[in-house]
């Protein structure tokens, strides 16, 4: 093969593809049992996609004949797909540490929501912010999650409530999305609090008769790209009533759903996704045995955000329960000022520790499930000919690593890799 590709990752002591099989997803024995390959190598070619991986003479001999833009030498080393974080609020003015003191002397989220705080003083602040802070901060945000192994991000508008802000949000987003490499799927959130002077159904007539309208002309103009539609479904935020409604109008608007159910209460939201065709649901704290058939009969995938339930000191989700069902277990940093955590590494940690998962199941529910989640995984995911080059090379001879050394990832990365292009070097990095 006498061509030029874009970049050649050679001699890894493992490369884990996740799977081999064009499979959009991973349940069960599927999640245990991932894809790895001992002294492998990779090429990706000058679109950014995948070209070949396999052994390492294998690939070799094929293209010895064939010129690279770049070589990584990853002798010693393993190659992981980039992470997949399914779900993040990382479009926000003002932080909460204070906050955080009054929860680590016994407030609930809920005790600081209904004082006026929590969302509606990001609100507030978010609101007030120009376009250009929140993009600066954004960026900054994404920079820092890609350095944590990040290749792949959802991320929520939210924190506006009313057609402007939403909208300002949006755009922050969508110029995130046109400028870095790391690859976005934007969520529409209008619905993610009711908004301070309205009850639930004031504020469920202004998504659907102002918000969600505007959107559709700016998503028809191809000025703002969504993906997919979002609600708060909490006791004393959107009923399932009010979410049901939302949903059905983002859904028909070709948005795909993904919103934030049981996490509090159990209010039936993933029975409700399920029946609505939810691509996801998130947090899943008080999710019901109905709720997890429901799931696993539908293909929902359930994002699990272990930095919440250990911020907030929630119950965990029954993450083996629904693993055993055969739900399609997803997860997300849930990135917010509530959460501040930009690390999917962590997450990783976190649910293995916390949420009983295995090491395998963590790395599948943070790479191929999540790009399910986000309808991205077909492109996204998985180290697999023609999808995207998104990887990580990780200083370890051993992937698990990447999970087992708490915060070590900062470490542990050497290079972050998207379509091809050496987004992160470490090494390049290491005197700051
Ligand atoms: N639960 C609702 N939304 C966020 C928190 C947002 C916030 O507190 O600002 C979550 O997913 O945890
Ligand atoms: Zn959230």
């Amino acid at each position: 093969m006498s061509s030029n590709y874009r970049l050649l990752v050679k001699n890894a002591k493992q490369v884990v593809l996740i799977c081999n099989n064009g499979e959009k997803y991973l349940t069960k024995n599927g999640m245990q049992n991932l894809c790895v390959i001992e002294n492998g190598s990779i090429v990706i070619g000058s679109d950014g996609l995948i070209k070949a991986v396999g052994p390492a003479d294998t690939i070799k001999t094929q293209y010895s004949e064939a010129s690279f833009d770049e070589v990584i030498d990853a002798a010693g080393m393993c190659v992981v797909p980039g992470l997949v974080d399914a779900h993040t609020h990382p479009v926000w003015a003002g932080d909460r540490v204070h906050e955080f003191a009054m929860k680590l002397a016994g407030a609930t989220y809920m005790d600081v929501h209904r004082a006026g705080g929590g969302i509606h003083f990001t609100v507030e602040h978010t609101r007030a912010a120009p376009t250009s802070q929140l993009l600066v901060s954004l960026t900054n945000r994404l920079a820092r999650m890609q350095r944590a192994g990040t290749t792949t991000v959802e991320c929520k508008s939210g924190y506006g409530l009313e057609l402007q802000t939403e909208i300002k949000m949006l755009e922050v987003i969508e110029a995130a999305r046109r400028t870095l490499p790391i690859n976005i799927s934007s969520t529409y959130c209008g619905a993610h609090a009711v908004p301070k002077g309205k009850t639930a159904a004031e504020a469920t007539e202004d998504v659907l008769k102002v918000q969600l309208p505007r959107l559709r002309q700016l998503m028809s103009a191809g000025t703002l790209r969504v993906d997919n539609i979002d609600v708060f479904c909490e006791k004393g935020v959107f009923d399932l009533g009010c979410t049901r409604s939302i949903l059905q109008a983002g859904r028909d608007m070709g948005l795909n759903i993904n919103f934030h159910g049981d996490e509090l209460h159990p209010m039936n939201s993933a029975q409700l996704g399920a029946e609505l065709g939810a691509l996801a649901i998130s947090h899943l704290e008080e999710v019901t045995d109905e709720g997890i058939a429901a799931m696993a009969a539908a293909k929902t995938a359930a994002v699990l955000l272990p930095t919440t339930a250990y911020i907030l000191r929630l119950p965990q989700p029954r993450a083996r329960d629904m693993l055993e069902a055969g739900v399609i277990v997803a997860l997300g940093s849930d990135f917010n000022p509530n959460a501040y955590c930009c690390s999917m590494p962590m997450v990783m940690h976190l649910a293995c520790v916390n949420m009983r998962m295995s090491m395998p199941e963590a790395l599948a529910a943070a790479t191929i499930n999540a790009a399910y989640a986000l309808g991205r995984s077909h492109t996204h995911g998985s180290l697999e000919v023609n999808k995207h080059g998104d990887l990580l090379v990780l200083n370890t001879s051993r992937w698990e690593h990447l999970i087992y050394q708490l915060g070590g990832h900062q470490e542990l990365i050497r290079y972050v890799v998207i379509k091809g292009n050496i987004v992160y070097d470490n090494d390049k990095t290491m005197d700051f």
